[in-house]
């Protein structure tokens, strides 16, 4: 290798010859190849060992260790060490300045040992030893550094130098020192993120803990974790002014959630005005929001009070906030921002006092993106954003909530429906829902209507839900495969409802004993499984 500028210039031989041709031109490439190494992985592990081996690799130097001072108990603590023959995890070297590690880690001065086997003493702890046993054997030499971080000393770096080499001892001390000064950023940054990492963890734990107690409001159904973090945020929101914004697909639950807030409110007595910002053709949104004057256009006969001076003192829900025009966009900033505005055609400046939940489906980021919504009134609505997760994430929300619609429409037709066949809580549980909450409903309300003897069947389910597997038709390729699967599923549930008395259930299917009898048969069904089953 030719020689650098900088060894030519100093009219002295480059230093020696360790990397092979200049040390300097050397050096400094393995310096660059380390600091990547050291910037990889979020665990120490993951940039130490790299490190290691770029050392060796370019020095001929062996066996790196590192220790690291606990921030916890004070001990030094051997990190990693490229000798996999020793279990490095095992080792602390206790308290600073107890051994030999522990003295350059106090001292902050690099040290190096040119004969091992010579030079260790009773002074050097049994785990010290044990370390290097290798290392003494072999008659090497021990280069050993501080790690440091702005002033303070994090542990140590070293690594041994077989004999042969031991000429360039000060070279690699001086090589160290600059390594060390990487390793230290790397330590410390890794220390923090852990540190910060943890204490995440731990905030994360107790947050999850304080949800699973939090109170589940009513009229809201679900205890998924999903929906509980929504009632976490309902609980920790209600009772404040804050602006609200409700996010989630259509038919999830968002405008039931902002009404959770509202009853759960401080202003529960006061107004709660809905408004359909999409309902709402963009001609009159302006003069429904804020109202208008006499005469402010053609048709506008009286003064009308828009939907915030009704609001007034209250809670004003506005759903599906993506739809409104520029315009009212603008005059919806200066009431979120100033609290005040104008009636269309007047010159009053009204103030407001109403707290605003608004919702949408829509993804507004991307909105703002084409320019279509404002990013000043998105930051003034999107205080405290909670999103309902769609029903397909929550699948374990879905029988309670379908149990729940079963109860009210039954209720409102005055229906003894009492439950769900097993077979339609399959196609249930199957399907990917995506009206989500409100389609389950209007399905359970139909299913109820249809249903003829107390239970919701899976063919009072619409078509939408006859996913094959789910109903049990999976294999029926042929209208003779759907019947008879069908018709084995009223067979099985008359047998449930008749616990089992094959004369009561071909009774109730208006078939002969000896008919059902061979269905039975056909179908390998033992009518005796259903004697405990539940009527
Ligand atoms: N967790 C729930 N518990 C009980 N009923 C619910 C729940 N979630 C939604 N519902 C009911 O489902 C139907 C649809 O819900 P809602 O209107 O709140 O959805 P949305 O997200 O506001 O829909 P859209 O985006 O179309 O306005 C309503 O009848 C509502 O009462």
């Amino acid at each position: 290798m030719e020689e650098c500028d900088r060894c030519a210039s100093a009219k002295k031989p480059p230093t020696p010859a360790l990397f092979g041709g200049c040390r300097l031109m050397r050096e400094f490439t393995v310096l660059h190849d380390i600091s990547t190494a050291l910037s990889q992985g979020f665990e120490l592990r993951e940039a130490i060992l790299p490190m290691f081996r770029k050392v060796t690799e370019a020095s001929g130097l062996r066996r790196g260790i590192l220790t690291v001072l606990s921030r916890e108990s004070g001990d030094l603590v051997v990190e990693e060490l490229e000798d996999d023959s020793v279990p490095a995890k095992s080792l602390h070297l206790g308290q600073l300045e107890s051994g030999y590690f522990g003295a350059v880690a106090a001292s902050g001065e690099p040290a190096v040992i040119p004969q091992l086997s010579a030079t260790v003493t009773s002074d050097w702890l049994p785990a010290e030893r044990d370390l290097l046993r290798a290392a003494i054997d072999a008659g090497e030499s021990l280069i050993m550094v501080p790690i440091r971080h702005a002033q303070e000393i994090l542990g140590t770096l070293s690594f041994t130098r077989p004999p042969a080499g031991q000429a360039h001892l000060e070279a690699d001390e001086r090589f160290l020192m600059v390594v060390a000064g990487q390793v230290g950023l790397a330590v410390r940054f890794r220390q923090i993120a852990k540190e910060r990492f943890d204490a995440l963890k731990e905030e994360n734990v107790r947050l999850m803990e304080q949800i699973q107690k939090s109170f589940i409001p009513e009229g809201l159904i679900g205890r998924s974790s999903a929906m509980r973090m929504v009632y976490f945020h309902v609980d920790q929101v209600a009772s404040s002014k804050t602006t609200v914004l409700i996010r989630g697909e259509t038919g999830a639950g968002k405008e039931r959630v902002a009404t959770t807030i509202w009853e759960a409110s401080s202003r529960k007595r006061r107004p709660y005005v809905r408004v359909n910002c999409a309902a709402l053709p963009e001609s009159i949104i302006e003069s429904e929001l804020f109202g208008h004057e006499k005469g402010a256009f053609t048709g506008a006969l009286s003064l009308r009070k828009g939907r915030f001076e009704l609001a007034q003192g209250g809670t004003i829900f506005l759903d599906e906030i993506g739809e409104i025009s520029a315009a009212t966009q603008a005059k919806l900033l200066r009431v979120l921002q100033e609290g005040t505005y104008e009636r269309v055609g007047g010159t009053e400046t009204l103030h407001v006092d109403v707290r605003v939940i608004a919702a949408t489906n829509r993804n507004l980021e991307k909105m703002i993106e084409d320019g279509s919504f404002r990013l000043d009134l998105y930051y003034r609505i999107n205080v405290f954003p909670i999103y309902v997760p769609p029903l397909r994430e929550r699948r374990s929300d879905i029988l309670e909530l379908a149990d729940f619609f079963l109860e009210k429409y039954a209720r409102q037709n005055g229906k003894a429906v009492l439950r769900i066949s097993t077979p339609a809580i399959d196609m249930l549980m199957a399907y990917h829902w995506p009206g989500n909450v409100r389609e389950l409903e209007n399905i359970i309300e139909r299913a109820v209507l249809l249903s003829t003897d107390g239970v919701i069947h899976s063919y009072h389910l619409p078509p939408t839900l006859q996913t094959g597997e789910a109903s049990n038709t999976a294999s029926a390729s042929t209208l003779a495969e759907a019947v008879d699967a069908l018709e084995r599923e009223l067979i099985v549930e008359a047998l449930k409802n008749h616990r089992g008395i094959v004369a009561q259930a071909a009774r109730h299917l208006g078939l002969t004993e000896r008919v059902l009898g061979l269905r039975l048969k056909k179908y390998a069904i033992d009518s005796r499984r259903f004697r405990t089953a539940e009527a």
